[in-house]
């Protein structure tokens, strides 16, 4: 049988670096294929160049029969290849239907309401999608507006679905549903790419793996008979060990004492962190996760309660007094909240010290100081790009997270709040940074470890706390972790 795709000697270079240096892919109809490779090593690349957001500079793409050539993203949708984006293209304030509508009328569809309504309803059924056809956009969970835009895709006829990281952002039901849509899909005989970092979600549901590695293709297998260390083996090259979260004292001084605290969607919430602890806070995002990391950071206003760092009021104070005092921040939304993507990749990583010497002086940056502790930081934290004056956002998904983390952890903070730091990073570099909050911890901060990977929180952290409804629903000593309890607490049901 013909393959679906077929992509052949695929080379695409931006100036000196070779992002796809002579690739081939290829996709069958009904299979999944997990496209995998460490953070640069040139998978959106490849998958923008698929669906015709750039030309190749090299290399041939044969999708069902046909070259696909010149192709801009209407002629790959046209020939049935749809990409479902991290960041949806759907209008808040209408309903399902009508964003369904957006775009047919182009295509040329004449149809009723009615009739899309109905459309709507059988294909959602018969895919697993669960979504109302006169729900508000603006009302959907990320999850469920994910699925809008495969629904878009399948009322479209897409023969072939790209998904990159489309798990990246979504808590643990609804990944096990869309892993769920991902088979019904395939028992339909559509073809589906799949990029994740996530390793057991690729042994859950692909068929085969194809890892991509500086730019070329490193090793392809089924999927069948393989594990996680063997796919981590591929991705990096070497073995992935796990984090040794060897001493973990936690007996240092008290350095957040938050009590009381409220503010919109969290509280009433007493919470205290001692040096040398990580205190995970575990807890299926939405839960207030994010507004207590921002009103700890300083980005929203408490309306009750103190906020105590090292013993000083900090309830009120303003994110740079906060800096100052010794608190750092990684946001869950790195790319949008805590990098300027037009800046180069030294002034990002400077952003904290525009105004301290050796760095800046009489309020201007001094280069040499940036450059030389730029290009330190991206050896440091392995931040793969050309040089340190390149825009931050030309830089691949991961490697923008990488100057985040390496910024924040640079500056040896009394206090950090790490709110799901390993988004979008590959294997090694989630070891490494796990490592590197380990270091932290043993110089003797107070990490607050905020994420939805319950098994993320449980290898790194002292004490593990649970987040529901805004408030802690309990806290337990990693020695003593009773996992149905923690089950409980997190389903909000408090035993
Ligand atoms: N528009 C661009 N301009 C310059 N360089 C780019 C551009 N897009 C990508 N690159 C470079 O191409 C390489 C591959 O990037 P790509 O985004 O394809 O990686 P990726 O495998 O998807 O990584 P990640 O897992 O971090 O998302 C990187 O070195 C990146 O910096």
């Amino acid at each position: 049988m013909a393959a679906l795709l077929e992509m052949r000697g695929i080379v695409k270079c931006f100036g000196a670096v070779r992002a796809n240096d002579g690739i081939d892919l290829d996709a069958q109809a009904g299979e999944i294929v997990g496209l995998l490779g460490e953070n640069g090593s040139g998978k959106s690349t490849l998958m923008k160049l698929l669906f015709g957001m750039m030309p190749p500079d090299a290399g041939g793409i044969v999708f069902r029969g046909r070259e696909l050539s010149d192709h801009n993203p209407r002629m790959a949708a046209e020939a049935g290849i749809a990409m479902i984006h991290q960041h949806f293209t759907l209008v808040e304030a209408m309903t399902v239907a009508e964003n369904i509508m957006l775009g047919w009328q182009d295509a040329g569809w004449r149809l009723k309401r009615r009739e899309i309504a109905d459309r709507i309803r059988e294909t959602s059924r018969r895919l697993g999608l669960e979504l109302d056809p006169s729900a508000r956009v603006g009302d959907l969970s990320l999850g469920r507006r994910q699925r809008i835009e495969i629904l878009k895709a399948v009322l479209r006829d897409a023969e072939l679905l790209i998904l990159d990281e489309p798990t990246s952002n979504l808590a643990p039901p609804e990944v096990a549903e869309l892993l769920a849509i991902l088979r019904h899909l395939r028992a339909e005989g559509k073809g589906i790419i799949f990029i994740t970092h996530k390793l057991p979600e690729v042994l859950d549901v692909c068929d085969r793996v194809v890892v991509l590695r500086a730019g070329r293709v490193a090793g392809f297998a089924p999927v069948a008979g393989a594990d996680r260390a063997t796919l981590a083996r591929m991705m990096v090259g070497r073995d992935v060990p796990a984090p040794q979260n060897l001493s973990g004292s936690g007996t240092g001084a008290t350095r957040l004492s938050v009590s009381g605290l409220g503010g919109a969607g969290i509280g009433p919430m007493d919470l205290t962190l001692s040096g040398g602890e990580i205190l995970g806070l575990a807890g299926v995002d939405g839960n207030g996760q994010l507004e207590l990391a921002e009103t700890l950071a300083g980005l929203r206003a408490a309306t009750g309660g103190s906020v105590m760092l090292d013993g000083r009021d900090i309830t009120h104070a303003s994110v740079s007094a906060r800096m100052t005092a010794g608190l750092a921040y990684i946001p869950a939304d790195r790319s949008s909240t805590a990098l300027v993507r037009g800046m180069t990749i030294a002034a990002n990583l400077m952003l904290r010290d525009s105004a301290r010497p050796p760095y800046a002086r009489r309020g201007w940056l001094t280069k040499r100081a940036t450059q030389t502790r730029a290009a330190a930081l991206m050896q440091g934290f392995d931040i793969r790009a050309p040089s340190p004056a390149v825009p931050a956002g030309r830089l691949s998904g991961g490697n923008q997270q990488k100057i985040v983390i390496a910024r924040e952890l640079d500056r040896n903070p009394g206090l950090l709040i790490a709110h799901q730091p390993t988004w979008g990073l590959d294997p090694g570099a989630t070891h490494f940074v796990m490592e590197r909050m380990l270091a932290l911890r043993a110089a003797g901060a107070a990490v607050l470890y905020i994420s939805s990977e319950l098994e993320e929180v449980l290898a790194i952290s002292d004490r593990v706390a649970v987040l529901a409804g805004g408030a802690i629903a309990g806290i337990m000593p990693r020695g003593g972790v009773d996992m149905a309890q923690l089950g409980l607490w997190m389903s909000g049901r408090a035993a």
